[in-house]
């Protein structure tokens, strides 16, 4: 049976993963590629309706564990209506964030532990997982920076959690690289553009051959 390819994107706020794989996309379908560019929370219209509940400012209640589980929702719906069939026909499809984020954002940054956000991930992706992770690794005061001057990015819940849960987002990616070696590939995102995109692209070509 004809099979693609999952990769995903991470990193934490503002560290250029939308500018770069908009890029990536682009020179995959120049070169003729059947290309999936896709997101999380959303991609699809349930997991986007879901996204907007999370990521909406007013919804300063939300419980921890209740957060954790509306992006495993979001996902599972993701990867059944969009993902798994598009790697089903051979597509590359590339995902701007997947469970690693759960693992940082809920799992270390929030404090409800990275193996109890790994066991109901499990249960929303039955175990699948990408090929290959790009994680893009930058400082949350660079990143910060940068989607604050970033006209018409709008500020979400998330965006609006303070220094040290961002500082925590990053030591908790920086953890899952270490453990995760084989799979995630660490890319230095305070480089330029130009530097970045030649990286992931190298990267992703690697895995392609
Ligand atoms: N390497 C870079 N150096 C400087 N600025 C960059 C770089 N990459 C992206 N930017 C700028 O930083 C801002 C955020 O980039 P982008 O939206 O791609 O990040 P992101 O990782 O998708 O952010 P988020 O996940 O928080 O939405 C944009 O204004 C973009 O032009
Ligand atoms: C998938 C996922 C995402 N998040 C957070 C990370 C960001 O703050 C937002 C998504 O916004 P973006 O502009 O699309 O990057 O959600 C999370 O905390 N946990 C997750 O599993």
């Amino acid at each position: 049976m004809k099979k693609g390819i999952f990769i995903s994107i991470e990193g934490p706020e503002g560290a250029g993963k939308t500018t770069v794989l908009n890029r990536i996309v682009q020179e995959l379908k120049n070169r003729g590629k059947d290309v999936v560019q896709t997101r999380e929370p959303g991609g699809i219209a349930i997991a986007e309706q879901i996204r907007s509940v999370i990521l909406n400012k007013e919804n300063t209640a939300m419980d921890a564990r209740t957060e954790a589980l509306l992006y495993a929702a979001a996902r599972r719906q993701h990867l059944v209506e969009k993902v798994i069939p598009a790697i089903e026909r051979g597509a590359i499809v590339l995902c701007d964030r997947f469970i690693d984020s759960s693992l940082a954002y809920q799992g270390h940054a929030r404090g409800l532990g990275m193996n109890e956000v790994a066991s109901i991930n499990a249960f929303a992706t039955d175990g699948m997982m990408p090929k290959l992770t790009l994680l893009f690794d930058v400082s949350p005061e660079v990143g910060l920076a940068r989607i604050h001057q970033h006209d018409g990015r709008e500020v979400n819940r998330l965006d609006l959690e303070g220094l040290s849960f961002h500082k925590k987002v990053r030591e908790g990616y920086l953890m899952l690289a270490e453990r995760d070696a084989g799979r995630i590939v660490v890319i230095d995102a305070e480089k330029e553009e130009e530097f970045v995109f030649q990286a992931a692209l190298a990267k992703i070509k690697k895995v392609l051959l």
